[in-house]
């Protein structure tokens, strides 16, 4: 589990984190959002121990990750894809990891296996494509077994393939019951990948919700109406907090009733409908909207 309490940094004049509360529970993925500049790898460096908060707490398991006993064994992380110059192979850039943290070599091939890169153990990491450089930044993460991961923008610059076998590997590791917090700004890859979020905009929290809800309550949710008949449907559709627009004479475009509603107020006029369509937004427009004037929000979230 990660506990951010409060959490601050600020370089001179200029506040990169300001007063972030939050906690990251092991057994689901959370998504860690913000727009670039947000504070999101600043947050991160803090939770291991790498920057120095200017306040607050940020806690791991219940301890600061500098007192941890075996920090690798605690919380494994991933920063900043970054190519690994190393003239080592990747199994044995791992077994240096493992043989200066007390960690048995078979576990070596047992993440060398999990991330996929049996194949090319004995290959010069240094070579590796940045999909394969990610695979093993994440055996890294992995070595000791953590039951806190964080990985900062993992799925940067990574093909399609590559994107959806962290999203896989992540999910399993939730479902493992490890704590997985992962940043991005790529909202419709947190819809796919996260359960929970945590949202921040210019370093303060701007939501603490789920996946579903951060939909919801940023949604407009409207549904989207066809027919012939448009005249004798929008005079039944009528009533306090209905709104109706139209853009083409068949179309209608109603806010405040759901689409079976519409349906059953249709039925009975015996009106034919050619289309009904309920329009979600996507949780990138809802991410804009939260995000577009954080001052406006506050750390009680959306939900
Ligand atoms: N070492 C530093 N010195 C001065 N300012 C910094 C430093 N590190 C970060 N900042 C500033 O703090 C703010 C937050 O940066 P941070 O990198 O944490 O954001 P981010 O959400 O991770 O952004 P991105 O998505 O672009 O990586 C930015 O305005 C950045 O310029």
């Amino acid at each position: 589990m990660i506990e951010a309490r409060g959490l601050s940094k600020h370089y001179g004049e200029r506040a990169a984190v300001t007063d972030l509360t939050f906690t990251v529970q092991p057994g689901v993925v959370t998504g860690f959002l913000g727009p670039n500049g947000a504070g999101k790898s600043t947050t991160m460096r803090m939770l291991l121990g790498l920057d120095r908060p200017s306040a607050g707490t940020a806690l791991i398991n219940g301890v600061s990750y500098t007192d941890l006993q075996a920090p690798l064994c605690e919380v494994g992380a991933l920063l900043e894809a970054r190519a690994i110059h190393t003239g080592r192979s990747a199994r044995n850039h791992l077994l240096a990891m493992a043989t200066t943290n007390g960690i048995p070599a078979r576990r070596v091939d047992e993440v060398l296996d999990i991330v996929g890169l049996t194949d090319v153990a004995r290959k010069r990491a240094g070579g590796f494509s940045l999909g394969m450089g990610q695979r093993l930044g994440i055996a890294n993460a992995l070595l000791g077994d953590p039951h806190t991961l964080l990985l900062d923008e993992p799925v940067n610059g990574l093909d399609p393939e590559g994107i959806l076998w962290i999203r896989t590997l992540l999910r399993q590791l939730a479902a493992e019951g490890r704590a997985v917090f992962v940043s991005s700004h790529l909202m419709s890859e947190m819809a796919l990948m996260a359960t929970h979020l945590v949202v921040i905009g210019q370093g303060r929290l701007i939501a603490e919700t789920t996946v579903e809800e951060l939909v919801s309550a940023a949604a407009d949710e409207h549904v989207l109406v066809r027919t012939e008949d448009v005249p004798r449907l929008r005079a039944r559709l009528t009533g306090p907090g209905i709104t109706l627009t139209s853009d083409a004479p068949d179309e209608l475009v109603v806010q405040g009733l759901t689409s079976r509603d519409i349906g059953a107020a249709a039925a009975e006029l015996g009106v034919i409908l050619t289309e009904l369509t309920p329009q979600k937004a996507s949780l990138e427009e809802a991410f804009m909207k939260l995000t577009a004037d954080s001052v406006e929000y506050d750390a009680r979230g959306v939900a």
